[in-house]
């Protein structure tokens, strides 16, 4: 049974202008638990806006259609009061690095008890899970007495993931996780991300604009074109024998991963 079911899903945004953008074309996904989808897709063709209709966060501007179905919740036409039991405790979202949502004046430590409290840990139970946190997310324990600006970028960004995984999510959405972030460092936190989902057997989607990066996943693979999926299959298929035009130019773009052609 799938724990995200997206149907004809259509969004459209109004511009300041007054424009309407169709911003997500006639979407069709499935994920069923403990798997894997990648979306990928240039600046502007919908991935994000896919991703937050997943939780129900599109902006008041965006008119929708369709079916979207999360941990057997109607996300679309579902009450506020399933939506926000869904969240967090159902499906985390880690957002990009350039955007975290860590307090600048309170330690890490602290930052992250508090997130558990307020998700109804008790306080001695919350300490101990906080520095499982940390541990998972393989940051020292010394980390939870620094303040988010003594710490890298890779860490933030890990820090950022322990908070996504606080109430044990079975989903997790990860939006451009590695954005602003040297190579070495996206490399490792997708190593990271990835590894947590195969431990917690969580349903990972991940949105990114690097082929690169999500050539190591397994699972299926969604490519977006101007609000459409123009693209969907297994990700180790269209990676050796993609099928459309916008995927093979992607693909040729990449330095060293040359299109596996079919024997004559
Ligand atoms: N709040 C909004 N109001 C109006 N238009 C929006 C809004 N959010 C997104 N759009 C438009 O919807 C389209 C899809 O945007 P979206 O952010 O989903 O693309 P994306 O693939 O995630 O891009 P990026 O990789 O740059 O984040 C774009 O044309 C964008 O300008």
């Amino acid at each position: 049974m799938p724990v995200i079911e997206v149907e004809r899903l259509n969004v459209w945004m109004q511009a300041g202008d007054g424009r309407i953008i169709h911003a997500v074309k006639n979407a069709n996904l499935s994920l069923g638990n403990g798997g894997q989808l990648a979306i990928i897709g240039e600046s502007g063709s919908g991935k994000s806006t896919l991703l937050m209709a997943l939780l129900g966060l599109l902006p008041p501007n965006a008119s929708v259609s369709g079916r979207v179905v999360v941990n057997g919740v109607d996300v679309l036409e579902g009450p506020e009061a399933a939506l926000a039991g869904l969240r967090w405790r159902e499906v985390a979202m880690v957002f990009q690095a350039s955007s975290n949502p860590l307090s600048p004046v309170h330690m890490i430590g602290q930052q992250l008890t508090r997130l558990l409290v307020f998700h109804g840990f008790d306080p001695k139970r919350a300490k101990a899970r906080m520095r499982e946190l940390l541990d998972m997310v393989r940051l020292p324990t010394a980390c939870e007495q620094l303040y988010p600006h003594q710490l890298s970028g890779g860490m933030r960004q890990r820090v950022v993931i322990a908070f996504a995984l606080a109430c044990r999510p079975k989903i997790l959405l990860a939006d451009e996780p590695t954005t602003a972030l040297d190579p070495i460092v996206q490399a490792e936190i997708i190593e990271l991300i990835l590894a947590l989902r195969q431990s917690l057997d969580l349903a990972l989607v991940l949105v990114s604009h690097d082929l690169a990066l999500v050539g190591r996943m397994q699972g299926d693979l969604a490519v977006m074109l101007a609000g459409e999926i123009v693209e969907y299959g297994p990700v180790n298929q269209l990676m050796t024998k993609p099928t459309h035009e916008h995927l093979r130019t992607l693909l040729a773009a990449l330095p060293d991963f040359g299109l596996v052609e079919e024997p004559a």
